[in-house]
């Protein structure tokens, strides 16, 4: 992760290729794009790239399982892969290692800002956001799927315990010095 600069395997290129990842209700969307803004490259919403049968299991209070997530993945990873010197972020779960090994092998300079909530205050912010498919009953799911951020990973992480503005800060911060 970010303490292991020796790791990484070049230096992370101006217009970064960033998946933001972790449970829902992290605040990818919301981080996600204020992040993209600042950086100044596009952003992708991976939740706009599910098959529909996805978002309907979801939608119908169903977790997804990796046969469902490995499509879903590979769209992710080709359009980091596709992005090219103008950079891009994209909000991507990307809950287990070999999720983002999948991503990686399709788009090796990808990073990863993983926004980090306990159970408790991401179940409040569910319960207050009325317009998505992704129900709050799935969160418990979400969490049995993490898989934390190795250290060999190129990654920052970045509790989502604060307001906006602080979390964009540190997070470009964090990718900045990776
Ligand atoms: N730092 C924050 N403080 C307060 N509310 C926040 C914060 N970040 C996000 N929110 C709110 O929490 C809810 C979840 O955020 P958001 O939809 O961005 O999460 P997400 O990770 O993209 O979720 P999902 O994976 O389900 O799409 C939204 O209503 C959003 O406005
Ligand atoms: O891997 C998953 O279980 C899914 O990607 C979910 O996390 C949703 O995409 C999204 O985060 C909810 O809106």
């Amino acid at each position: 992760m970010s303490d292991t600069p020796s790791e990484s395997p070049s230096p992370t290129r101006r217009h970064p290729h960033v998946v933001v990842m972790g449970v829902s209700g992290a605040g990818k969307s919301t981080i996600g794009a204020l992040v993209a803004a600042s950086l100044g490259v596009p952003f992708v919403d991976g939740d706009s790239l599910h098959p529909l049968t996805n978002v309907e299991k979801m939608a119908a209070g169903h977790p997804l399982d990796d046969d469902d997530r490995w499509p879903w993945l590979r769209t992710v990873g080709a359009a980091l892969a596709s992005a090219g010197d103008g950079g891009l972020v994209i909000a991507c779960s990307a809950l287990r290692r070999s999720y983002r090994d999948a991503i990686r092998e399709e788009a090796p300079e990808t990073v990863f800002l993983h926004l980090h909530g306990e159970r408790d205050v991401l179940a409040h912010r569910l319960e207050g956001r009325s317009d998505h498919f992704m129900p709050a009953s799935l969160l418990d799911s979400q969490f049995a799927t993490l898989e934390e951020l190795q250290d060999d990973e190129r990654a920052v992480v970045v509790d989502v315990d604060a307001e906006v503005p602080a979390i964009v800060d540190a997070a470009v911060e964090g990718i900045g010095a990776l």
